[in-house]
């Protein structure tokens, strides 16, 4: 009972747990937002998906299944924080929860502008728009509608079903960054969570939370953040190895001559994370004293001023 209390808050430690565990601890999630009594999914049909997101995140430093399982608890942490179960529908719950599982499947670690500039296979399916992003959202609707086992039968078809409008994975190309903040800071005088016509308004408001979701690790304690970090330089500083030795462009922010975790982190938390928090706590004020990189940041944004 404690561990799933402990499951609900922002501060949880993915580093205590090993894959087989973090498993069980997605598997409690769903359950406990009630998906498996409310979408009729058979908890073998629910761990048969798990165990096909699990194959799919590749050994990689930084987008692997520890980051999806991070992903997927700041997004049950705010779900909690924020009180949604009573302001959204359940199905929107499942949309959001199945969308941060499933929104870095098969990331093999180089970003879009390196498919982009080296013109993969992915970059070339794509036309260039968000590669990465589509492919994920492809290798998810794959898992989701290619049941193996009897047990599948009813709850792929369905949720398949379900979730087939959800675009929220491709929300987190953050080529995009700009374009869905300004959209949700313009919709935001408007939000009325009673209005049930606004569908608009919830999808936006869905995009911003898996945005959140994901570049959410400076808002953990620090000693969660700060491995995350090392894992992040890491692939950076692999991709642009790679880039340099194949005579490819290198972004300035993944070169190792260039970068130092303080250049990398003040920027990153001035300028994306921390305007893009700042405008779900304007809806949800409670995020400001729940999310400890609210204060620090914001004593950072100030200082800089
Ligand atoms: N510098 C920095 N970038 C981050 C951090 N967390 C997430 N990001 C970036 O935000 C991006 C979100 O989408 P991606 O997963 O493609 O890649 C991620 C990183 O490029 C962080 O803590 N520091
Ligand atoms: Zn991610």
């Amino acid at each position: 009972e404690e561990l799933r209390q402990y499951l609900k808050t922002p501060t949880f430690d993915n580093w205590q747990w090993e894959d087989a565990e973090i498993m069980v601890l997605l598997q409690v999630m769903f359950t406990d937002l009630d998906f498996i009594s409310s979408f009729n999914i058979e908890p073998e049909a629910l761990q048969h998906f798990l165990f096909e997101v699990y194959r799919r995140y590749n050994n990689i430093p930084f987008h692997n299944f520890q980051h999806c399982f991070c992903v997927t608890q700041m997004m049950y942490g705010l779900i909690w924080l924020t009180d949604l179960r009573n302001k959204l529908e359940n199905i929107d719950l499942l949309i959001m929860m199945t969308s941060a599982v499933c929104h870095d499947l098969d990331h093999t670690g180089y970003n879009n502008a390196y498919q982009i500039n080296a013109r993969t296979e992915l970059a070339l399916r794509y036309n260039d728009i968000s590669p990465l992003e589509n492919h994920h959202c492809a290798v998810a609707f794959q898992i989701l509608s290619s049941p193996s086992g009897a047990q599948c039968d009813s709850y792929c078809t369905s949720w398949f079903r379900l979730c087939s409008n959800c675009r929220c994975i491709l929300a987190t190309d953050m080529t995009r960054h700009n374009e869905i903040l300004n959209k949700f800071k313009s919709i935001l005088p408007a939000f009325d969570f009673t209005n049930k016509e606004h569908k608009d308004l919830v999808r936006a408001l869905m995009m911003i939370l898996i945005k959140v979701s994901d570049i959410s690790n400076e808002a953990r304690p620090m000693e969660v953040a700060e491995p995350w970090l090392d894992c992040l330089l890491q692939e950076f500083f692999n991709q642009s190895d790679v880039e340099k030795l194949e005579g490819l462009p290198v972004s300035p922010f993944m070169d190792r001559d260039k970068v130092t975790k303080p250049s990398s982190q003040i920027g990153f938390i001035r300028f994306v994370l921390l305007p893009l928090f700042m405008e779900l706590a304007n809806l949800f004020p409670c995020l400001e004293s729940n999310l400890p990189v609210l204060p620090s940041a914001a004593s950072i944004f100030l200082y800089q001023q």
